[in-house]
């Protein structure tokens, strides 16, 4: 079995590619309108991973957006998109200055948190860091609520 990808509905589609591809850096693979079903599915691949999405859709994230609003009430079973990165001082500086509140910043250097305009948590790893979390920043409060 093999991951293939994250579904996420989302409420302003110009909006979430702006915050996923501008700001994050993602790159729309795939690209399905439903005139009957009335929504739109964009494939999202990262930009080290885009040779293997291309191939078989994964890893990806498929943003949904459904025409007719909706209103989409966040599970608290549903916790975030994770990414490692390449520098993530310099990604949170960009993300700071479009505006984006950065609810936990890389304190220990390297990791850090983000929200989507749908309210999605956004955990970003520095690349060559350990994936688990440092003592000191397990003790550390967070500045978002979560
Ligand atoms: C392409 C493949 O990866 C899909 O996930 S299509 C799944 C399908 N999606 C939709 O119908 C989109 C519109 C729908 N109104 C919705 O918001 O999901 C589907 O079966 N969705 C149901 C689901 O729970 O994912
Ligand atoms: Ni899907």
């Amino acid at each position: 079995m093999n991951f293939l990808h994250t579904m996420v509905r989302v409420k302003d589609l110009d909006a979430s590619l702006k915050f996923y591809c501008d700001l994050l850096g993602l790159v729309e693979i795939k690209r399905k309108e439903s005139e009957k079903g009335r929504f739109t599915l964009v494939f999202l691949a990262a930009p080290g991973q885009l040779e293997q999405a291309q191939d078989t859709f994964s890893p990806t994230i498929e943003l949904t957006y459904n025409w007719d609003t909706e209103e989409y009430t966040g599970g608290r079973n549903f916790g975030h998109l994770a990414f490692a990165v390449d520098d993530i001082y310099a990604l949170c500086d960009k993300i700071q200055q479009a505006g984006v509140t950065i609810n936990r910043p890389p304190r220990c250097g390297h990791m850090a948190f983000i929200k989507s305009p749908d309210g999605i948590s956004i955990e970003l790893l520095q690349k060559d860091k350990p994936l688990e979390p440092q003592e000191p920043w397990l003790s550390m409060p967070n500045t978002g609520s979560w």
